[in-house]
C-alpha cells in the first residue's frame, strides 16, 4: 500500500534521511522505531509532502506521492496525526471535525467517531484548545477518522498524556486497524509499539537498519537493546 524506496530529505544543508526503505501492506500495523533524532518524524513529514524528498520514491497504492501536492495527500486516503496534535485551538470540536471536508461530516461518520470517543461528543461545542492533552489527541485522531483513510499515520500519539486516556487511545488505534485500516505508528514506548503492531522498522541516523516482525523483536530482546539501547 505504501512504499518508500531510497528516500532522501534534508533541512537546508542538513541531510536527515539518507535512503529510507519502508513498506506498509494493506491492513498491516507497522511501528517506526528509533532513538531520538534519527529521522522518524522527518520520514512521516516527507511522506505527507510537508518536506520535499530530494531523492527516492514514495508510492501509495501505486501512485507516486511526490507528484501530489501536500494538501491533496489526505484526500488520497492517508490520515496524519502529527506530533503535538495539530488541532485548531480556536475552533470548536465540531469545527475541527469539519476540517478537510466541504461542509459537515456525514452523519454516520460523526456517529462512528463519537461512539469511539464519547468525550468528544460531550465537548462538541468546546474550543479545541480548552480540551485536555489526551482529549486533543483524540480529536486529532477523530479528525482523521471522519475522512475514512485507508492508512492512518500517527506520530507519538500517547506522548505526555495521562495514563487513563493513553489506554483509550491505544485501544482505538487497535480497533481502527482491526476494522481494516492500515497503521504506521511512530512510538517511543516500545512495549506499546510491540503490542499494537505486527511489523517494525528501526531507524538509525536516517536509514532503516531493521525490518522484521514484532514477534521476532519480542523473541530476541537483544535486538531492541542493540538498536534502541533499551531493555524490554
Ligand atoms: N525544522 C528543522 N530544521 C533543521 N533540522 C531539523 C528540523 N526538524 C528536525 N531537524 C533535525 O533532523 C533530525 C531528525 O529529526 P526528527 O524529528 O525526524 O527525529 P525523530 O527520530 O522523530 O526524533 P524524536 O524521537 O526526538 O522526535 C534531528 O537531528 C533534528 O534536529
Amino acid at each position: 500500500m505504501l512504499e518508500l524506496v531510497d528516500v532522501h530529505a534534508s533541512y537546508g544543508k542538513v541531510r536527515v534521511l539518507r535512503g529510507v526503505n519502508l513498506k506498509v501492506e494493506a491492513g498491516e500495523s507497522v511501528a517506526l522505531l528509533g532513538r531520538n533524532g534519527v529521522g522518524k518524524t522527518t520520514t512521516l513529514r516527507t511522506i505527507m509532502g510537508l518536506l520535499p524528498a530530494s531523492g527516492g520514491r514514495i508510492e501509495f497504492n501505486g501512485q507516486d506521492l511526490r507528484t501530489v501536492a501536500a494538501h491533496r495527500i489526505a484526500g488520497r486516503g492517508i490520515g496524519y496525526v502529527p506530533q503535538g496534535r495539530g488541532i485548531f485551538p480556536m475552533l470548536t470540536v465540531f469545527e475541527n471535525l469539519c476540517i478537510g471536508l466541504k461542509g459537515k461530516p456525514p452523519e454516520d461518520r460523526l456517529k462512528y467517531v463519537f461512539e469511539r470517543f464519547p468525550r468528544l461528543r460531550e465537548r462538541v461545542d468546546q474550543a479545541g484548545g480548552t480540551l485536555s492533552g489526551g482529549e486533543q489527541q483524540m480529536l486529532a485522531i477523530a479528525r482523521c477518522l471522519v475522512l475514512e483513510p485507508r492508512l492512518l499515520i500517527l506520530d507519538e500519539p500517547t506522548e505526555g498524556i495521562m495514563p487513563k486516556l493513553v489506554n483509550e487511545i491505544r485501544h482505538e488505534i487497535q480497533r481502527a486497524n482491526q476494522a481494516g485500516m492500515s497503521v504506521l505508528l511512530v512510538e517511543q514506548n516500545v512495549k506499546t509499539a510491540l503490542k499494537l503492531c505486527t511489523r517494525a522498522f528501526i531507524m538509525e541516523k536516517g536509514v532503516v537498519v531493521y525490518d522484521g516482525t514484532t514477534a521476532q523483536l519480542r523473541a530476541e530482546p537483544e535486538l531492541i537493546h542493540r538498536y534502541l539501547g533499551l531493555a524490554l
